[in-house]
């Protein structure tokens, strides 16, 4: 429903804000931290407006993130969703002092960013209601589609056949942890979605078997782009051995070693492309990045950026610099998806495919179930706002999914910890020093 005043189109004013926590079941995924637990954590954002429309938006659920996202909620009654200055204001005023404190949690989840993870929870669900009341999708607000669909590649994992303690059936997935295990999921991947590029999320086993597992994926797929995500589990001399033994195979080499330093060493080494989500996470390592030449591909992600705007902000950041820009994602649920899919339609420069987890979720928030991907890519939509609508029932599941599960904040290491009481997730795990 649109509301016309006056000949200027309006979403009204927030009248109620709600927030719910909701914990789906995700398999069991290794990673440089250590291992998904069986349920990961999203917060749902509903903006309902004094038109009767209502805005999603979908984030972390951590406990901080929850804590930040109540705590903005009341301020925001009465906000008017376009204008996005103001809601900032508001957003920066009731987190400001959270942001500083530099909160620990899992890599990816950038718990020191509190202030740029709430704007960009509630902005998307401005956006949403935006687009509800202009009868246009979030795209054309964010300058108009230049794609019609948004490529997303394989995201491979190396994994466990079930959770510890078999706490639901398990996927059907099965076990990866062999070069032709890894092999089988990819056939299995993209035969099902079409993907053309992949993403191996390594840093997980013994770096040789990564590599290994890199080669027959080059050799299964030749000519499909590749990349390998250690997330800085392996010391400088590897990487720079592995990159050189790789380098050939990779589109980019994302994340191998630990700091910016590290990175900019690494590229010197071995001239590789590389990128990264963690050592690229704000204006001030940008800068640093640029005087460094660390990193020559960045992974945006609206989600800890600051929302969609100032990823487009980001993206032309990046046009300036001459860096390669790609997308980032956790384990997420479709709006999420939704909200990425419109960005990415946006943004000319990122000619990278898009991370996704989404292949490993089972359940889903949204009227109709899973979002499609076919042809590896995501279709823009043409209905207004984000073009998904709320599946009440499904939201009432999950939520009480997240109350029964007990688990309220993302801990790898800790899951870990259950199959191996000695994990430390200390960063770099894996580690060489090179001879002479
Ligand atoms: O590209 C990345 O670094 C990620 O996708 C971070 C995530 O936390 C990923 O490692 C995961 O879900 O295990
Ligand atoms: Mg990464």
């Amino acid at each position: 429903m649109s509301a016309a005043l006056g000949g200027w189109a309006s979403a009204g004013h927030v009248t109620a804000v709600r927030v719910t926590p909701i914990a789906f079941r995700d398999p069991p995924l290794l990673n440089a931290a250590g291992i998904h637990e069986p349920y990961a954590l999203r917060s749902i954002i509903e903006l309902e407006t004094s038109t009767g429309l209502v805005g999603l938006g979908e984030s972390y659920g951590d406990t901080e993130m929850l804590a930040d996202l109540n705590a903005t909620a009341p301020q925001l009654i009465g906000l008017d969703p376009f204008l996005l200055n103001d809601l900032q204001l508001r957003v920066e005023r009731s987190v400001s002092n959270r942001a500083q404190r530099g909160l620990s949690l899992a890599p990816g989840t950038h718990g020191d960013k509190a202030t740029l993870k709430v704007l960009s929870a509630f902005e998307v669900a401005c956006y949403d209601l935006m687009g509800q009341a202009l009868g246009h999708p979030v795209c054309d607000l964010l300058g108009g589609k230049v794609r019609d669909e948004v490529p997303y590649s394989a995201y491979l994992f190396f994994k466990y056949a079930e959770h510890l303690g078999s706490p639901y059936a398990a996927d059907s997935w099965g076990e990866a942890v062999t070069p032709e295990q890894l092999v089988a999921q990819a056939r299995r991947m993209i035969g099902e979605y079409g993907f053309e590029s992949i993403k191996l999320k390594g840093g997980a086993l013994d770096p040789d078997l990564e590599a290994a597992g890199v080669r027959a994926l080059a050799a299964a797929f030749p000519g499909m782009p590749l990349r390998i995500d250690p997330n800085a589990n392996w010391s400088l001399d590897l990487a720079t051995r592995l990159g050189k033994e790789l380098g050939s195979l990779l589109e980019y080499y994302e994340d191998p070693t630990p700091t910016l330093e590290g990175m900019a060493e690494l590229h010197r080494r071995t001239g590789l492309p590389l990128a990264t989500n963690m050592v690229v996470t704000t204006q001030e390592e940008f800068r640093r990045n640029v005087q460094l030449n660390g990193v020559q591909v960045l992974l945006s992600d609206h989600h800890y950026w600051g929302g969609l705007r100032a990823t487009q902000q980001l993206a032309q950041m990046c046009r300036v610099f001459g860096l390669g820009l790609s997308m980032h994602s956790n384990s997420h649920l479709g709006i999420s998806l939704m909200a990425m899919t419109h960005l990415a339609a946006s943004v000319p420069n990122l000619t990278y495919a898009c991370d996704t987890h989404y292949p490993w979720q089972e359940e889903e928030v949204i009227v109709g179930g899973k979002v499609t991907i076919t042809g590896g890519a995501v279709r823009v939509p043409d209905r207004p706002g984000l073009g998904v609508t709320l599946d009440r029932g499904a939201l009432e599941r999950l939520h009480q999914q997240y109350l029964d599960c007990g688990i309220v904040r993302r801990d790898d290491a800790a899951q870990m910890r259950r199959y191996d009481p000695g994990f430390t997730g200390e960063l770099p795990r894996y580690r060489e020093e090179a001879k002479g």
